[in-house]
């Protein structure tokens, strides 16, 4: 089951008392994709970090399939995200004593024995589809960057999550490997349903998305779907 999402009064204030973001209300049903777009500074990551439960909002609701995330216990906030989403960061977060496959397959190390042998063979599969295949054993930091972002999403997509939450995937990249890579994504997000958010500054990358928002001074300013 892919949650939809329902953003509900939403502020975060930095300590200093400035407001980050403030999103009255946004809506997004299961197995859409969306862009977010706008400036440096804007708030958009601050946006994605509300929305996988790792920020937690001034005020106001995140709500998941009907669960609003900031009324979890630090504990279930932790499992939701290890079950719903499968995050993206720009720098990759990989862990560069393991293989591109360990790498790959790391949500195997959480997951309860039953699951762990699916998500290893996963994130070979995943590794293949992203043509990577021949190349799991080679430890991580002798990859190239296009080809780690590639490990990354590998990785989130490993564990089947009906979510998946990228920042900037293909800011490190040249055009061609953009390209490839952003093409990649959105199918592999597409033929499972899944429901993809990215922040991208790539105006390739955000036209590949049923749905663009552009932010400026932590507010919606545009809605391609308003
Ligand atoms: N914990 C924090 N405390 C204070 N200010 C913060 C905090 N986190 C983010 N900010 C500020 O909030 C604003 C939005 O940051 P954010 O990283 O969300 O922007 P962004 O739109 O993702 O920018 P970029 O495209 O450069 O990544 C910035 O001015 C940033 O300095």
């Amino acid at each position: 089951m892919t949650p939809a999402l329902h953003v509900e009064n939403l502020r975060v204030t930095s300590r200093e008392g400035r407001v980050l973001l403030d999103v009255p209300l946004l809506t997004l049903d299961a197995g859409q994709s969306l862009a977010l777009r706008g400036a440096s500074g804007a708030g958009k990551s601050t946006l994605l970090h509300v929305l996988s439960g790792l920020v937690r909002p001034s005020a106001g609701r995140v709500v998941w399939g009907g669960q609003d995330i900031a009324a979890l216990t630090e504990d279930a906030r932790a499992r939701f995200r290890r079950e719903t989403l499968g995050l993206i960061f720009q720098d990759c977060h990989l862990f560069e004593e393991l293989s591109a496959l360990g790498n790959a397959g790391l949500a195997s190390a959480f997951a309860p024995a039953r699951d762990r042998a699916p998500i290893r063979l996963a994130a070979a599969q995943w590794l293949a589809a992203l043509g990577l295949g021949q190349a799991g054993a080679r430890a991580v930091d002798s990859f190239s960057g296009g080809e780690r972002q590639r490990i990354a999403v590998a990785r989130a997509l490993a564990g089947g999550p009906p979510v998946i939450l990228a920042d900037e995937p293909t800011a490190a990249l040249d055009r061609a490997n953009a390209d490839a890579l952003g093409a990649d994504l959105v199918r592999l997000a597409a033929e499972g349903g899944r429901m993809l958010i990215t922040v991208t500054h790539d105006a390739a990358l955000a036209a590949r998305m049923g749905r663009q928002i552009t932010i400026a001074d932590g507010r919606i300013v545009e809605d391609s779907d308003a």
